[in-house]
């Protein structure tokens, strides 16, 4: 039996697969080019080990996979989706571009690919910690280490591992490092507690929160905020959440925008729009949508972002368009 803690924990965890199976339905759909093809690598590895997670059975992690990604996704889901992959993407590349050595913190990175992508067009100079709850992160360590490519990647030399029961998954430790990667199995609501060997405080940091503090309380957010605040002298946030802590956590060179604004819905142009309008008429044209004037207040609660600490500053922030800034 699951204690309502540990209940309220298992649907938070639970939101990864959403977010996978949303990225799933976007490739499937030919909106990511190139294709994702690491998508379905971290899948194989929830069909295989989901059933070892806590609170579930082989029959019940077998129907809740089945549930998730058998289910048609809105073209809107997909569409948002790109889009918050695609502008995210956007930023890590002109952070890495103008600071060459980099590190990169995923908060609740959960099933994100982001990583791989990273790697696999900068192979030196990139340092990219994860951090998720431990049975996340230990399904995302098995879909590395069975993998000789995402191995690779990441520079990884562990043997495979197969598990084969709830005990043995139990025992796995929820921690992969290697010299480029760090994928650590933590609960942010203790980050007082967390061992900061891998973390390097005086190198150039992105800080990205994808759809992970939304979950938490307003105290647990402005605490984890807090906390890299304090930890890291130069370093900025790139969150996609529908919060943000100008005045709490003291951000400098805030900037805001919104997915519709992203999409082109706002019908204001700029020559700093985020994705061309050749990328925006392909993605248009991938799925019809009758409900523009929907979509478009929808997307307006997506918002990306943006905030510095201390005396830090980060240039490529400006090549984009923002709404407020
Ligand atoms: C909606 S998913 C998003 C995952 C990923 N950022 C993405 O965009 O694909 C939210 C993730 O945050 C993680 N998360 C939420 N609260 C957390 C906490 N207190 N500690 C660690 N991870 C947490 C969940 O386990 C889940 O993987």
């Amino acid at each position: 039996m699951l204690s309502p803690s540990e209940k309220r924990d298992k649907i938070i965890r639970a939101t990864d697969l959403d977010a996978l199976s949303c990225r799933y339905s976007t490739n499937n759909k030919s909106y990511f080019q190139p294709a994702d093809n690491y998508i379905n690598k971290i899948i194989a590895s929830y069909q295989n080990h989901l059933q070892f997670c806590k609170g579930y059975s082989q029959l019940s992690a077998g129907r809740t996979l089945r549930s998730v990604f058998n289910e048609q996704k809105l073209p809107l889901i997909n569409r948002g989706t790109y889009l918050r992959t695609k502008v995210i993407d956007l930023v890590v590349e002109e952070f890495i571009k103008e600071f060459k050595q980099v590190q990169i913190i995923s908060l609740g990175g959960g099933s994100d690919t982001r990583c791989f992508r990273v790697f696999e067009k900068y192979q030196e100079n990139i340092k990219y910690i994860e951090f998720d709850f431990p049975e996340s992160v230990k399904i995302k360590k098995l879909a590395i280490e069975n993998d000789e490519e995402l191995k690779k990647l990441i520079g990884d030399t562990a043997e495979a591992k197969e598990i084969g029961t709830k005990e043995e998954f139990v025992q796995l430790e929820s921690e992969l490092h290697t010299a480029k990667y760090h994928l650590i199995g933590f609960d942010l609501r203790e980050l007082d507690q967390l061992n900061e060997d891998y973390i390097d405080k005086d190198t150039p940091t992105l800080i990205l929160s994808e759809c992970v503090l939304c979950y938490l309380t307003p105290k647990e957010n402005e605490d984890i905020m807090s906390y890299w605040k304090n930890k890291l002298d130069k370093r900025c946030y790139l969150i996609y959440e529908p919060i943000f802590f100008r005045d709490t956590i003291g951000l400098n060179n805030v900037k805001l925008t919104d997915t519709s604004d992203i999409a082109g819905y706002s019908g204001s142009l700029s020559n700093k729009e985020w994705i061309s309008t050749t990328e925006l008429n392909r993605i248009n044209r991938l799925e019809l949508i009758d409900e523009l004037e929907e979509i478009r207040l929808l997307f307006k609660h997506y918002c990306l972002c943006y905030g510095e600490l201390h005396n830090f500053h980060f240039n490529g922030i400006n090549k984009y368009k923002w709404m407020i800034e």
